[in-house]
């Protein structure tokens, strides 16, 4: 009997994913799949990591909700490639079907599982489903990718049509007539297997915030004192329980704010497919010579948030902890170890990627590279920010701070570790230095 595999990866949601829709109409009866990718899993700094927890969750989840329906689903632990290798000789594969990934490691990775399912008789089909315009779909008028948000948003309006944001009826297709039960299913493998131990988090529910929060947003989300200022979506929206279509629908309905937030999500993510090098490179080659100063000591006291600027300290003390932080304290701490510090954007990019729950590796390339001024779009090299000012623009009350740093405004609380007005000047001239050298 042929199939077809379902390859989840980013999308860990039944209902409107749009590969999974195309795969249930395939005429093939359909197994979902999933691989816990040790290329990516091996390198985790930690195996205790409460991605890995969310993840397992939720694919046992899936695997539940498949059995019921009357199918099999197939979980792995191991190298895709090898896996694939396996599946297509144990069974009659005709198409494994997925959604796109346009992450660098991810491309090349699929194009080497095309070529082992092409030598196989096989292929794979990919399906746009995490964005809503991606690769070449909005381009500037001279036919190359925006480098002006506000450029790419206008276009992006414009192309929007209703279809675009239109559910897919994967949940309705997601019936025993069109899945299968494969007799000799290997066991999925436990955490413990896969030598990973629990380590939960509190994420909200995998659905749409409450209708006030939307209508809000807009006055909310810079004040992270406030219980719910902002949606807490984003590591939904990374691991594809959430639906990007169904949070934009509601954004769009209700809060234009939002839906601009949206856009940018898409924009990093179309940029990091176009520029993959910028991973793990400035975008600006005038910018990748800039003599940082990389003091370790002075990167742990920002990692473990004892900088003396308490907006800044209760950000990373709140990441340490949680593994979430709100969008404004990102901006302080980012800006402040960047500029302040002056220590490469790289260590701080590489330090989010492994604390958030949420990381995605093009909005955290991507917005690192906006606040060092390095990025294909970025803030201007010279804008230094006060993140004294910051605090007390956004949590005047103070409510964020004590929440994170109980000791502020003790003799326990460190005072800050540079002065902000020397600080500026030194990054301004290390960066004018970097800069004028390369022009
Ligand atoms: C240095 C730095 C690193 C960041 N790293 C990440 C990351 O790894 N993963 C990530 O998802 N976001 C990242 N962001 C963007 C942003 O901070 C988070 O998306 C947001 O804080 C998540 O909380 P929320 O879901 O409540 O956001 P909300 O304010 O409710 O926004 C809703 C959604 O819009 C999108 N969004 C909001 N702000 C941005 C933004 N600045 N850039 C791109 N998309 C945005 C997110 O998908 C978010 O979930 C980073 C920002 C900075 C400054």
């Amino acid at each position: 009997m042929k199939i077809v595999l379902f390859w989840h990866r980013r999308d860990l949601r039944q209902h409107d994913n749009a590969g999974l829709a195309a795969a249930l109409q395939s005429g093939y009866p359909v197994v979902p799949l999933f691989i816990y990718d040790r290329e990516i899993l091996d390198l985790l700094p930690s195996r205790r990591d409460a991605r890995v927890t969310f993840i397992y969750d939720e694919v046992e989840r899936l695997a539940r909700q498949t059995e019921q329906a009357g199918g099999t689903f197939l979980a792995f632990y191991g190298k895709p490639l090898e896996v694939f290798a396996q599946l297509v000789q144990q069974y009659e594969v005709a198409a494994v079907y997925t959604n796109e990934d346009y992450e660098p490691y991810a491309t090349v990775r699929d194009a080497a599982v095309a070529g082992l399912l092409h030598q196989a008789g096989a292929e794979l089909r990919a399906y746009k489903d995490q964005v809503i315009f991606a690769k070449n779909e909005i381009l500037s008028k001279s036919g190359t990718p925006p480098k002006v948000f506000g450029a790419y948003s206008k276009a992006w309006l414009a192309a929007l049509r209703d279809e675009h944001l239109a559910p897919y009826p994967s949940r309705e297709l997601f019936t025993a007539a069109n899945l299968t039960q494969l007799p000799k299913a290997a066991p999925r493998p436990t955490l413990e297997q896969m030598n990973f131990e629990r380590l939960e988090q509190e994420v909200p529910a995998a659905e749409l915030p409450a209708e006030e929060l939307v209508r809000n947003y807009h006055n909310t989300r810079d004040k992270p004192g406030l219980v719910n200022s902002s949606t807490r979506r984003s590591v939904h929206l990374r691991f594809g329980t959430l639906s990007v279509r169904e949070l934009m629908r509601q954004a769009r309905a209700l809060n234009p704010k939002l839906l601009n937030e949206l856009i940018w999500r898409d924009f990093f993510m179309m940029l990091l497919w176009h520029f993959p090098y910028t991973a793990t490179e400035s975008y600006d080659p005038r910018l990748r010579q800039v003599p940082y100063r990389n003091n370790e000591d002075e990167f742990k006291a920002w990692c473990e948030g004892r900088t003396g600027y308490p907006l800044v300290d209760a950000g990373m003390r709140e990441l340490n902890q949680t593994g979430y932080m709100p969008n404004r304290a990102r901006i302080a701490a980012a800006g402040f170890l960047v500029k302040h510090l002056l220590i490469d954007w790289r260590w701080g990019d590489r330090y989010f990627a492994d604390k958030l729950l949420d990381y995605d590796m093009a909005q955290n390339v991507g917005n690192w590279q906006w606040m060092a001024g390095t990025g294909a779009v970025a803030a201007p090299w010279f804008r230094v920010y006060s993140p004294q000012s910051q605090q007390e623009q956004y949590d005047p009350t103070f409510a964020y701070v004590w929440q994170w740093v109980p000791e502020f405004g003790t003799c326990e609380y460190p005072k800050p570790m540079v002065e902000h007005k020397f600080a500026r000047e030194r990054a301004i001239a290390t960066f004018r230095a970097a800069y004028q050298a390369k022009e």
